[in-house]
């Protein structure tokens, strides 16, 4: 069994548990109050490599990364750093997160939020509407084609913008045949959780030119950004180099500024 398939399976049972105690009809109720989500593509395709920064206690990698008592304030650190959107974790067993934080950040910050977890069920797509969600993940190693597709397309008709995760060639020619505008391509390996840095630069010529290009995990700091630009990247993702730095704020912002270097060719 992969780390994948035992996280999925913690997801599942919490799902379940979710489910019996609020029906899909009590959220959609309250996914309608909330005010239509943002959207992310023009900051994505904007000036420079949009930075998404993410609010992250512990990963099944590395245990606990920081406390964050408060992940609205780190949110708004993010912000005024110059972070295009805030990704929030909340998968509850292995990243400490929850549905909750994400409300709470929803509540303080402007730019678009994401509900980073896995993603089986179009449940969980009305939990994140319902909370307040821009856009969410949907991992494409996690799910069955037909499956991927549906939630695609539910994602986009209740308002949310869809982060397609994929870890190589084939998981990315399945993203594109399901109609994803937005890619991640994630440097961890959710099967073994090894980083390897190359793999942004190796799958990134599989993405069709008029899709978004989003490098996830592993980045380090400033140098790293302008590395995933050159391979070809509108936008990073970064969480653990944020929430163990002392500073936030400038660690979002040295990253924003590396990535509108004029030396970066801007691809839209
Ligand atoms: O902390 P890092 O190495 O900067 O990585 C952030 C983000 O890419 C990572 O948290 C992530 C990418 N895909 C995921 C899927 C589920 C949970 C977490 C993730």
């Amino acid at each position: 069994m992969t780390v994948l398939d035992d996280i999925l399976a913690g997801v599942r049972e919490d799902l379940a548990e979710r489910q019996a105690r609020i029906s899909l009809d009590d959220l959609k109720v309250e996914a309608h109050r909330k005010p239509d989500a943002k959207d992310p593509m023009p900051k994505f395709r904007g000036e420079g490599i949009a930075v998404i920064a993410e609010v992250k206690r512990s990963s099944p990698s590395k245990g606990a990364l920081a406390d964050i008592a408060d992940p609205a304030a780190l949110a708004s650190e993010y912000e005024e750093g110059g972070a295009a959107a805030i990704s929030v974790l909340t998968e509850k067993r292995r990243f400490n997160g929850s549905l909750e934080d994400l409300r709470e950040v929803r509540g303080r910050v402007d730019v678009p939020v994401l509900r980073k977890d896995f993603v089986v069920s179009s449940y969980q797509l009305w939990e994140a509407r319902a909370a307040g969600a821009d856009m969410v993940l949907l991992i494409v190693a996690a799910l069955e084609q037909e499956a991927l597709v549906s939630l695609i397309e539910r994602a986009h008709s209740i308002g949310l913008c869809p982060l397609v995760e994929v870890h190589d060639e084939e998981e990315t020619r399945r993203a594109v045949d399901a109609g994803a505008q937005l890619i991640g391509v994630n440097n961890r390996n959710l099967k073994t959780l090894e980083v390897d840095r190359n793999t942004f630069a190796r799958v990134a010529p599989v993405i069709p030119s008029n899709v978004v290009r989003v490098a996830e995990s592993g980045v380090r700091g400033p140098h790293d950004v302008i590395e995933f630009a050159r391979a070809g990247a509108d936008v990073v993702l970064v969480g653990e180099t944020l929430v163990t730095g002392s500073d936030p704020r400038s660690s979002v912002a040295d990253l924003v500024a590396a990535g509108s270097h004029p030396a970066i060719q801007q691809r839209h």
